[in-house]
């Protein structure tokens, strides 16, 4: 699927913790039905080969909204499975690596933290950048946070399009002060609500007000 920076509007992300009452594709096809525009599965107590079965699936899925399918850092298992990308932070593969052996078309997303690591990925051939945690996160509790002004800093550094991560909730996604973002990536606000389809709605509209602020 060609990239365009639309597609990072409302980025839902699998995590273990956020359900397993319920088959991840029930979760993932409520979530496409609430009108998530990026999916990547990051399922990190998976086997290769359970990670393999699961991603095959969610891809047709995924497929049959127009959605891409993007893998958590595991390149060669992103590229057996055809999925549309892969996302890597920064002690994962290198982008310059996945992009001479994936071609033009395989999307790569690269975190990024500071201005340096930001200009880097898009030289390296990073097709958009993963910014955060601009809030505490429940799901990764380690991470480090970044501030508004650094986030403003990393953004405009970069002409490759940028996802702001970590803690967005229907509550605080209004204070994110952007500068330029093209989207928000999500764990716990879509896949930890008990109405997956109704927050991934809310979500994505409030999303849509403020990459056109
Ligand atoms: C869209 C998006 N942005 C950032 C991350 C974090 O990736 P990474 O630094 O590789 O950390 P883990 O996801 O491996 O914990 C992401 N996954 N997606
Ligand atoms: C993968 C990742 N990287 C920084 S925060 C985070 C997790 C985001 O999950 P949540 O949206 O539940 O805070």
């Amino acid at each position: 699927m060609r990239f365009h920076k639309d597609m990072l509007l409302l980025y839902a992300i699998t995590e273990e913790y956020c359900n397993r009452q319920r088959p991840l594709i029930e979760m993932v096809k409520e979530a496409l039905e609430g009108g998530v525009t990026i999916l990547q599965l990051r399922e990190k107590h998976l086997s290769d080969e359970e990670l393999m079965t699961e991603a095959l699936e969610i891809k047709e899925l995924c497929h049959s909204y127009g959605v891409p399918l993007i893998i958590n850092d595991n390149v060669e298992l992103a590229l057996r499975c055809s999925a549309d990308g892969v996302h890597v932070g920064i002690e994962d593969t290198p982008v310059a690596e996945i992009r001479a052996k994936a071609g033009n078309d395989f999307i790569i997303g690269a975190t990024a933290k500071t201005v340096e690591q930001a200009t880097a990925a898009e030289l390296a051939g990073a097709d958009y950048i993963g910014v955060g945690a601009v809030f505490p996160s429940p799901t990764k509790q380690n991470a480090v946070r970044i501030t508004n002004a650094q986030l403003r800093e990393i953004t405009s550094a970069v002409s490759i399009p940028a996802v702001a991560i970590g803690g967005i909730t229907l509550g605080n996604i209004s204070q994110i002060d952007c500068g330029t973002l093209s989207g928000i990536a999500v764990v716990s606000a879509v896949f930890g609500a008990k109405d997956i389809t109704q927050a991934a709605k809310e979500l994505k509209a409030k999303a849509t007000a403020l990459v056109h602020s």
